[in-house]
């Protein structure tokens, strides 16, 4: 094998908070103004990422963006130096500071779609950084996105870093959290599969009636389009909008793939016995034979899927071809979701060992191991030409906990967003973070 995927995850930032910003996310709305920890969310984080690395899979890591985003209460109508905009705000508006305050980067899945090598025209791998345009504090993060992906794949023979789609509900672009990639090795070409949750310019489409449906068909058209992907390597599918309804806000909620297996619930997408014959017809041309590991509904149920975080499930690939799930801790309290895992390990199918992780700062913001993650397949020359100051090593990761353990604290509540010393904390630190990632200046304040 020359080819490898690696799992890029998000850095948790210093701003860490629960300001109950993602209606349609069950976890983010019921923990509104809990109290954070950030310090224990980058540690839990840093273990996940070491651990994987240890099992001998490919590690990177995600950089978190300045936060709060005085540039966006700028433009807000803000004024005066940094800290008295961040004071104005919140005064004025502390829910606006909030949202400029969230450290929502931390879930790579959203950062990014990306296409490996072997999937387009052109022979690059190519990424397009999501617009999130379906919630305020996830829009601003695409342009710092797009600076630390060009730092961290600058070599442009080999990789593709496009602008995010325009910033608007047609376009709705949710990134890698929607969108998998099947193939029989990570060489070679794959069946990109994108799913979608509404579409803006064609009513014969169903939408969810209660909330929104963040990723649009014309997004994910437009994503393939750039990426100069063939027709016969793209499969489209609807996220049944009920589900969504019930808290599936992104298709990673419901339905987890990786190599030639899709893990998934039974009501995942319309007309799901369509969407899997395209699978395994197209995945079948490319030399794949498709499998489709579906949970019933009678076995574990959507609500049961919401809560548990079963499909936002890490599927790592074994060096005998047998699949390794990571699943977050609230797997184990939702008993029948803990039974059908041991059901599935011992029943011959592709995925025979399950590690747990305890993601619970992150999962209370409804992100789990998947959300966590951005994954790019790459061969070796690939690997080789990524900034390696963002690749996992047993140096970085002793780094990286004693930087957080010198600037983040471990406790923040929304009061405490209001504290003018918060902004230079993360300044600071993040100064020192593009020193020890090698990524030169990607933030704004280190710009000026
Ligand atoms: N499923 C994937 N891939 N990602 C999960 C993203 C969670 C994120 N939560 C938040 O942004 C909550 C922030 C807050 O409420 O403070 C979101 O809803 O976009």
């Amino acid at each position: 094998m020359n080819a490898y995927e690696v799992n890029f995850d998000g850095l948790v930032g210093p701003t860490h908070n629960y300001s109950g910003l993602s209606f349609g996310n069950v976890a983010s709305t019921s923990n509104t103004k809990a109290l954070a920890n950030p310090r224990l969310a980058a540690k839990q984080g840093l273990a996940k990422m070491k651990a994987l690395h240890d099992l001998g899979f490919k590690q990177g890591v995600l950089a978190p963006h300045e936060r709060p985003d005085v540039a966006s209460l700028r433009r807000l109508g803000f004024s005066g130096t940094d800290g008295e905009v961040v004071a104005r705000a919140a005064k004025e508006a502390p829910a606006i500071l909030a949202a400029a305050s969230s450290a929502s980067c931390m879930w790579t899945a959203n950062a990014a779609t990306v296409s490996p090598s072997g999937d387009t025209a052109d022979r690059r791998v190519h990424f397009t950084p999501a617009n999130l345009n379906n919630k305020f504090h996830r829009s601003i993060e695409h342009p710092t996105t797009r600076r630390l992906l060009q730092a961290m794949f600058a070599d442009e023979q080999r990789f593709m870093v496009h602008e995010a789609l325009p910033a608007q509900m047609h376009f709705g672009d949710e990134g890698a959290a929607n969108h998998t990639r099947f193939c029989a090795e990570y060489d070679g070409a794959g069946v990109e599969f994108f799913v979608f949750g509404a579409a803006a310019f064609d009513g014969r489409y169903p939408a969810p009636q209660r909330f929104p449906a963040r990723q649009t068909l014309e997004a994910c058209q437009a994503v393939a389009r750039l990426h100069g992907l063939s027709e016969s390597g793209v499969v489209y599918a609807q996220q049944d909008p009920a589900t969504i309804d019930a808290g599936v806000f992104h298709n990673d909620v419901i339905s987890v793939g990786n190599r030639n297996v899709l893990f998934h619930h039974e009501k995942s997408f319309l007309d799901q016995p369509r969407v899997l014959e395209e699978l395994s017809r197209k995945l079948a041309a490319v030399g794949g034979h498709f499998v489709s590991v579906e949970v019933p509904d009678a076995e574990v149920s959507v609500a049961e899927a919401v809560k548990s975080y079963l499909f936002n499930s890490q599927l790592l690939s074994k060096s005998d071809g047998s699949m390794i799930i990571v699943v977050p801790e609230e797997c184990r309290n939702v008993e029948r979701v803990w039974s059908y895992l041991h059901k599935m390990i011992g029943s011959g199918g592709p995925i025979n060992e399950i590690r747990v992780f305890d993601l619970k700062q992150s999962m209370q913001n409804g992100g789990g191991p998947a959300c966590l993650r951005l994954r790019v397949a790459l061969s070796s020359s690939e690997i080789a030409a990524v900034n390696q100051g963002v690749m996992m090593s047993e140096q970085l990761f002793l780094t990286l906990n004693g930087w957080v353990e010198r600037h983040y604290r471990d406790r923040l509540g929304g009061d405490d967003l209001a504290d003018p010393s918060l902004l230079n904390e993360c300044r600071g630190a993040l100064d020192e973070l593009t020193q020890i990632l090698h990524l030169g200046s990607v933030y704004p304040f280190q710009q000026v």
